[in-house]
């Protein structure tokens, strides 16, 4: 058999980061540092505009009014009409030769925006869902001003929920005991996003992408970093080993907090200090909260989204089954949550032990839309359980577990 008679397989998808994060949480005063990094070249970044990330002196050429190249090797290039025609149009550019090769892409998106309907034009659009693939959803939250909006905008809870990557910025100007107690709001309602700190973090090209499931440094999938099950459950040892580099210290934090927040509780309030700020008395009462909690999850063994502590409207959770279930069943459960809760369902993730496969299947959806089904080489673990990673707004785990339970019956299991 001669090699000429393979057919040509497609080109590979490109991957996508959707930048996103409240009105001036810090998008572009990441992006601009971003765009300087010489690990973005062969990355195009869609900005909303030139001006704000200030690039003259480091413009290298200018390809067309809408797309310049930087001498870190980045391409910049601003939005068009709207977000699916940037995206179609950069490809064919790239395609034709009109602009440099790129083999990724981040997308700014506006302050107020909803991450969902970005998500789902990527996935649904026909022509861009066969380009890219969505890698992984970035998201800034303001350290001093973060909790306020998290209590009072739904965007941002949801902008937090979705995240793969957190970045807290301004971390410079917030009372360290704001940054703590917004670490683990973010905790709660996203246990599975890595936390990366705007101001301490180096090589942020490194922390911020490959949040997908394909990962590029061992060229295979990896169902446990991506989809963090135990993370979702809070079983806080295994986020660790899973998190590997990409979160080290800040994530340590994280978990950290929650066995010693008796002892960091004590700390914060003992001070009394920072009543300079109206928010900061705020959270303070966050605080008080958040210690009792721990205590509550810790001796319980209990998964802590169950209850949020800040009545956030959003909460994530984690179906497992231990025996392999019936395709047909799956993909019922599947049809009726989407049909019956899909506006309230931001992002599921799952790994599924199906009985009719050999190998393990992954599956991946925002809201009602799913990503086809992908079937990996091999389980990651000892562990075959399947497990479903659940992002959801208004919707209790109780609601989803009955429904599996009552579709996929697995209540014997
Ligand atoms: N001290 C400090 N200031 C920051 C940091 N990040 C952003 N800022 C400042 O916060 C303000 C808003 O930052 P931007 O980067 O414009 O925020 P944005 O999210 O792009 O804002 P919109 O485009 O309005 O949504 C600017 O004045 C920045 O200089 C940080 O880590 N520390």
């Amino acid at each position: 058999m001669s090699t000429t008679q393979t057919p040509p397989s497609p080109p590979p998808r490109l991957p996508i980061s959707v930048l996103t994060g409240f009105l001036g949480s810090g998008k572009t005063t990441l992006l601009s540092r971003l765009i300087r990094d010489p690990a973005m070249v062969r990355t195009a970044v869609v900005i909303n505009e030139f001006g704000e990330v200030g690039l003259d002196h480091l413009l290298v050429e200018q390809a067309d009014e809408n797309t310049v190249l930087m001498d870190s090797g980045c391409l910049c290039c601003t939005i068009r009409s709207d977000l699916a025609e940037t995206l179609r149009d950069l490809y064919m550019r790239r395609m034709r030769g009109d602009i440099p090769e790129f083999d990724r892409v981040v997308i700014e998106t506006t302050g107020l925006a909803d991450p969902a309907p970005i998500l789902h034009t990527l996935m649904t659009d026909p022509l861009i869902a066969s380009r890219f693939r969505l890698d992984g959803v970035v998201t800034t939250i303001d350290s001093v001003h973060g909790m306020k909006q998290l209590d009072e905008h739904e965007e941002s809870l949801k902008q937090a929920a979705v995240a793969d990557r957190v970045v807290l910025t301004k971390t410079d100007i917030a009372e360290p005991a704001a940054v703590d107690a917004l670490r683990r709001r973010l905790h709660d309602l996203n246990s599975g996003a890595v936390h990366v700190d705007a101001q301490k973090d180096q090589h942020l090209p490194v922390l911020l992408f490959d949040a997908g499931l394909y990962n590029p440094a061992t060229k295979s999938m990896d169902v446990q970093r991506w989809l963090k099950a135990e993370a979702y459950e809070g079983g806080h040892g295994h986020d660790h080993q899973h998190d590997h580099h990409h979160s080290h210290d800040h994530c340590d934090h994280d978990h950290g907090h929650c066995h010693h927040d008796h002892g960091d509780a004590g700390h914060e309030h003992g001070h009394g200090h920072h009543h300079d700020h109206g928010h900061h008395d705020h959270d303070h009462a966050h605080c008080d909260h958040d210690h009792g909690h721990c205590t509550h999850d810790h001796g319980h063994g209990h998964h802590h989204h169950d209850v949020n502590r800040h009545n956030d409207k959003i909460s994530s959770f984690v179906i497992r089954a231990e025996k392999p279930l019936p395709w047909d069943a799956l993909v019922t459960f599947f049809e009726t949550v989407a049909k019956a809760q899909g506006d309230n369902i931001l992002r599921v993730k799952g790994l599924l032990n199906v009985e009719e496969a050999e190998r393990p299947i992954v599956i991946h959806g925002v809201q009602h839309l799913f990503h086809p089904p992908v079937q990996l080489d091999a389980w990651p673990t000892q562990d075959h359980s399947t497990r479903i990673v659940f992002i959801v707004k208004e919707l209790s785990r109780e609601t989803v577990q009955d429904l599996f339970d009552s579709v996929v019956n697995t209540k014997a299991a």
